[in-house]
């Protein structure tokens, strides 16, 4: 099975990044506009834009889908995953649960959806690790059991829990030899 990308989802901490970054393809980026956060650069972690040009581009049939999170528009351009597919090169993507079930609806056997978990515990935790406000971390928490129950669309789950961390970058391991 060749696969043109890998789509990770999953509640917020479960270890996404984490494993994606394990799995080292490279990513599709999407759109968003949010402003850029220190460090990240146009293009690399984001194609940065404003709500108007992501809508006008969502209105043109562009873009797979758009999805409002905290006040900001992100969505993913059909060329980007058409591309994927083109030069025998797998990407990986990061989404929301709703934008990872039209992926799969468009790719059908060429996506591979992973579901990352981790018990309720041990994402409060670190999302306190992560020092961000207490009101984002309710509202990270808030989606949990949406998140959780959205697994159920994956093509495989991986838990994530700390103690089984070697675990789960074994299966991202095999995952990643199959794919060369
Ligand atoms: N549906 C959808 N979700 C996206 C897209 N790009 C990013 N996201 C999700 O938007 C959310 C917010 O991302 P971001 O602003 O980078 O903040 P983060 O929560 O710190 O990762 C995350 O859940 C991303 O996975 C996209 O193109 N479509
Ligand atoms: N397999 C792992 N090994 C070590 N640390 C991990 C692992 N998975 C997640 N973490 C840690 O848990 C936290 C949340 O992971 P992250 O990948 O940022 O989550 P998400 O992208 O799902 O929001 C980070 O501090 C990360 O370093």
């Amino acid at each position: 099975m060749s696969f043109s990308i890998v789509v990770f989802q999953g509640p917020s901490a479960s270890g996404k990044s984490t494993l994606q970054a394990r799995l080292g393809l490279p990513r599709i980026v999407t759109w968003t506009s949010r402003a850029p956060r220190a460090g990240e650069q146009d293009g690399r972690e984001y194609h940065f834009a404003t709500r108007e040009q992501i809508e006008l581009m969502h209105r043109q049939g562009r873009m797979l889908e758009i999805n409002e999170y905290r006040g900001n528009l992100y969505g993913t351009s059909i060329r980007s995953l058409e591309e994927a597919g083109q030069d025998g090169q797998p990407r990986s993507s990061v989404m929301e649960p709703k934008g990872a079930r039209l992926v799969k609806q468009l790719l059908g056997e060429r996506a591979l959806l992973i579901g990352v978990s981790a018990s309720r515990e041990q994402l409060e935790r670190r999302l306190f690790e992560r020092k961000v406000s207490i009101e984002e971390q309710q509202f990270r928490m808030a989606s949990f059991d949406e998140e959780m129950a959205a697994l159920a669309q994956c093509d495989i789950v991986i838990r994530n829990d700390e103690s089984q961390f070697r675990v789960a970058e074994s299966i991202i391991e095999y995952i990643r030899r199959g794919l060369e």
